[in-house]
């Protein structure tokens, strides 16, 4: 068995408190609310419980401290599995992306997909965001009430497609763009299809699963073709990385060669790139909305951010990213499916049971983050920043997200560059509400803003050269 450290005495799985209606009603509550799930039942039951959805990952256990995220989070990858966890997705990402994968395959994979997510590689795409946030910007109406989202996500779908293609085809780019988010804005009609394969019945085109899975066989064929002409391109030139034109995860992947000297297969490919489209931009441009959503809401915080970077620093904007992740974190928990019995915060939990933490929950402690509902950059500032397992937004271990210096990157050159080019004010004073899109938590209304009046451009140098 597995055992936390610091416990005094041990309870079991049995004993944890939570709700006694049918798991049914349960995960119905969660898919339609995440957080508020999450929340109030914390609220009812305390910092461990236990909860049971039926139709996905059955027995679960709930643990919202800190101190069993730490737990939780640095279980052997053996014990821990959060590729079977995270089975749900499959029909979207793919049996073979990396994100449903455990253990060795897992690492394998990893590996390979964070070649062009380095640090030092990801500078060479901060000149192409800002460009395609100036482009967004001069077209925006003056006066006239606005959703950011959609615009925040063309931004960021822009820049994940150079990552992992290189686009070369742009009819092809253009296409896949307007598919994608069948992958993750899934209609409701298909959503039994993602739980069990009953609910995958093809009536034709018209019907629920018929309409999506077509619409994911047309994204197949384009991502299938995009990697025929990549490997003929490979096969001609060879490329190297070294150079622009072969820095995406495409090209890398295609010189990656296994033990045996094999390359990775159609489907292997399929399903990373797909995997990294879908994953590296929903939740980053949502993430994007959210900042602004709360910046236009929070008058004295905006004239702060914008004092400071017009002195060209990025502290306080680093601040702001930091607390609008902590507040409206766009993905509500993180889950790992046990192999073995393990002793978390005193509590031996049986193999085969899922393990929930819920950075909704977490952040939130009042104990970390003293009233949590106030928007307050500061806390993340002069060394409060609390650190560790409080602040989980990519979840964390060997799991922790990969984009999260691309994501963290993006938003800030996004922000800055709206704020610098336009005066912003919300189109009413009420906060949006946090609303459950597939698996992301959104703006209930878009994050609306209405551009006040343009600003003259900021004499400063502009960002990394173009690519
Ligand atoms: C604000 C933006 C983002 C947020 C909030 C976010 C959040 C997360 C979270 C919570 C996880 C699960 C971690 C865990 O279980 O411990 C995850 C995994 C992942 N994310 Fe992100 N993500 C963001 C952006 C991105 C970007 C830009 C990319 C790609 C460029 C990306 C690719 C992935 C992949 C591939 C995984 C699976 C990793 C694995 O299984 O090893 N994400 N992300």
């Amino acid at each position: 068995m597995n055992v936390s450290s610091g416990a005094v005495s041990c309870s079991d799985y049995g004993s944890l408190p939570g709700p006694r209606g049918p798991g049914v009603l349960q995960q119905l509550r969660w898919m339609s609310r995440q957080h508020t799930f999450w929340n109030d039942h914390a609220a009812r039951y305390g910092p461990a419980y236990r909860v049971h959805f039926p139709f996905m990952l059955g027995r679960i256990a709930v643990f919202t401290t800190p101190s069993a995220a730490k737990t939780v989070l640095r279980l052997k990858p053996s014990v821990a599995h959060a590729g079977e966890a995270y089975k749900v997705l499959e029909q979207s990402a793919g049996p073979s992306a990396v994100i449903l994968l455990d253990e060795d395959e897992h690492l394998r994979m990893r590996k390979l997909i964070l070649s062009p997510l380095h640090g030092d590689r990801l500078a060479r795409w901060e000149g192409f965001c800002e460009e395609r946030t100036l482009q967004a910007v001069e077209s925006w109406p003056i006066g006239t009430p606005m959703r950011l989202r959609p615009i925040t996500e063309q931004i960021s779908l822009a820049v994940i497609l150079k990552i992992v293609f290189g686009v070369r085809d742009p009819a092809r780019a253009d296409e896949l763009s307007g598919l994608l988010p069948v992958l993750f804005d899934i209609p409701l009609g298909a959503a039994p299809g993602y739980f069990h394969r009953f609910g995958r019945i093809d009536l034709g085109p018209r019907s629920p699963w018929g309409a999506f899975r077509r619409k994911r066989d047309r994204i197949d064929e384009l991502v299938l073709a995009e990697v025929a002409d990549r490997r003929a391109e490979f096969a001609r030139d060879r490329g190297d990385e070294a150079d622009e034109a072969h820095a995406d995860l495409l090209s890398m992947l295609l010189a990656q060669r296994d033990e045996q000297g094999r390359p990775l297969t159609d489907r292997e490919l399929r399903d990373q790139l797909v995997t990294m489209l879908v994953a590296g931009h929903e939740t980053t441009s949502t993430s994007t909305a959210w900042a602004i959503e709360r910046l236009v809401r929070h008058p004295e915080v905006l004239a702060t951010l914008k004092a400071d970077l017009a002195r060209g620093e990025t502290t306080y904007l680093d601040a702001v990213i930091k607390e609008t992740m902590r507040c409206r974190p766009v993905v509500a928990q993180i889950a790992r499916r046990l192999t073995e019995e393990t002793e978390i915060d005193g509590t031996r939990i049986p193999a085969g049971t899922t393990v929930i933490i819920p950075m909704a929950v977490i952040h939130r402690d009042p104990d970390v983050y003293p009233d949590p509902d106030a928007f307050r950059p500061e806390r993340f500032l002069d060394g409060n920043d609390p650190g560790g397992y409080s602040w989980l937004p990519f979840g964390g271990g060997v799991r922790r997200c990969p984009g999260a210096s691309l994501a963290l990157l993006e938003m800030r050159v996004i922000i800055r560059t709206i704020l610098e080019r336009v005066e912003l004010s919300p189109d009413r004073d009420e906060p949006e509400q946090q609303v459950v899109r597939g698996v992301t938590i959104v703006p209930s209304r878009g994050g609306r803003v209405v551009v006040e009046r343009r600003l003259p451009a900021p004499a400063r140098a502009p960002a990394g050269a173009t690519v």
